[in-house]
């Protein structure tokens, strides 16, 4: 770990002030990935300077994309057509970056034939295994070798569409489908389709390319495949998780905060909750004001799950705020079966958190009968003091970020890397907000 992955923060005073959000870290890689079915160059903007745009944007070199920036400082123009030519040699070096390798399979299958995936990465808050990509990949007729250092697929009969029906509405795996049966021959059925704001957003940017798209209200998703595509001009959604995570920490110390470019419609079920806990927010046309009102914070009971219900990426920050509540909350994870090990970190602040692996929830989940430690009880109001934090994955650490900063006294946070796969300039956005860190 570097000294510049490391901060000391000076707690208990409230975060004031505005910061702006940009495209979402979970849709502007897929977009960038989409780019590579098209036969003409594609334009995105509202790209965020993330780690996890520059891992794809060089994955995407590799590959022979040619990518620069655009007119715009946060535009990125995406040229696939020499992609045929280009050497996959060094692909390896990418290995454990990030999740957005796999969703490459489709659109390197249709251009070539064949695509080599590396290792995935991305955050440890459960096993995160492939298994609904590959059974839906093979269904379309490809080839998959696993091979010590990554996945070989081909597709010796070309890409036919087909019915697929998820077992659970998986993010990565709709994306991976919709990236796949754009262009395979004959029409795809998804059955049991995730629909979070980002997986719209990515139709959207297929639609324009010349996809045709059609999602019914039952969770199907309906692709008819067609011979070409061309490229895209497309402005990226806002990021719904980052403008949770500002929200929570206005929350949580007590202040005020404008989220530029906040969209309510993204936030709904996040707004209603925020409001069940007695936070205050407005929204205007540029974004969405989050407040502490100045009286008690309320105890809630909680479960993530898949859209439209509250997003297992909002959870980790919304918990230092129910430390502040009065009473018990119960938060039931319901998504991934490994998100709650940040809270031991919380309870060493002075949080009052017992974690469990029952259900606590009248959701029976997936994870009910393993022994996954996936339910908490949060007791509140409790006084956060600082302490010694590691951060452990991007949600949790920015939660331990919170946490340091609602605490009176001093938190040193290492690892704070991390948080460049999802936070744009987050030193430059809290120094705005009147927090007192230095490296
Ligand atoms: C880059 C990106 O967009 N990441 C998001 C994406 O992750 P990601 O696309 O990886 O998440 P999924 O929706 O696929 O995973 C949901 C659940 O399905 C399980 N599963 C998934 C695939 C599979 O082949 N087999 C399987 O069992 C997972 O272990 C997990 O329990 O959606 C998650 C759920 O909203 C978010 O938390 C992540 O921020
Ligand atoms: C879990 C997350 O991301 P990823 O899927 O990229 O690990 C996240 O953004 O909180």
């Amino acid at each position: 770990m570097s000294a510049e992955d490391v901060l000391v923060v000076s707690g208990g005073n409230p975060l004031v002030g505005e910061i702006t959000v940009r495209g979402a870290k979970n849709l502007v890689p897929k977009a960038m990935v989409a780019a590579v079915l098209g036969d003409d160059p594609s334009t995105l903007s509202n790209v965020p300077r993330i780690r996890d745009v520059e891992i794809v944007r060089n994955l995407l070199e590799l590959h022979g994309v040619t990518v620069r920036d655009g007119l715009s400082s946060d535009s990125l123009v995406l040229d696939p057509t020499r992609v045929e030519r280009a050497a996959v040699a060094d692909i390896e070096v990418h290995a454990g970056a990030s999740r957005i390798p796999i969703l490459l399979c489709g659109p390197l299958l249709h251009r070539l034939g064949r695509a080599f995936i590396p290792d995935l990465g991305g955050c440890r808050i459960g096993d995160r295994p492939i298994n609904f990509h590959l059974d839906a990949l093979r269904q379309f007729g490809a080839v998959v070798e696993k091979r010590p250092e990554g996945l070989l697929l081909s597709a010796p009969q070309g890409l036919s569409g087909t019915r697929i029906s998820l077992p659970y509405p998986s993010v990565g795996t709709t994306e991976q489908v919709l990236l796949t049966a754009v262009r395979a021959s004959g029409a795809t059925e998804l059955l049991n389709a995730a629909v979070e704001p980002e997986i719209i957003d990515l139709i959207c940017v297929l639609q324009k390319m010349g996809a045709i798209i059609n999602l019914d209200t039952d969770r199907t998703i309906r692709i008819e495949g067609v011979s070409r595509l061309s490229g895209y001009v497309h402005d990226a959604l806002p990021d719904r998780m980052e403008a949770a995570s500002w929200a929570c920490a206005a929350l949580a110390t007590g202040g005020d905060v404008f989220v530029r470019n906040a969209r309510q419609t993204d936030l709904m079920t996040f707004l209603n909750v925020f409001r069940r806990v007695g936070g205050e927010f407005s929204v205007t046309r540029d974004g969405i004001r989050f407040w502490h009102p100045g009286s008690k914070l309320a105890s809630i009971a909680l479960e993530t799950d898949v859209h439209p219900g509250f997003m297992t990426d909002w959870q980790q920050p919304l918990v230092v705020a129910l430390t502040q509540s009065t009473g018990l909350s119960i938060v039931h994870e319901t998504v991934y079966e490994n998100r709650l090990g940040f809270t031991s970190a919380l309870v060493d602040l002075g949080a009052q958190i017992q974690a469990y692996s029952e259900c606590l929830g009248p959701t029976p989940c997936r994870f009910g009968r393993g022994n996954f430690v996936h339910s908490a009880v949060i007791s509140g109001p409790s006084p956060l003091h600082g302490a010694d934090l590691t951060v452990p994955d991007l949600r949790g650490g920015f939660s331990y970020m919170i946490a340091a900063l609602a605490a009176s006294g001093r938190s040193t946070v290492r690892g704070v890397g991390i948080f460049r796969r999802g936070y744009e300039n987050f030193e430059a956005k809290l120094e705005s907000l009147g927090a007192s860190v230095s490296g």
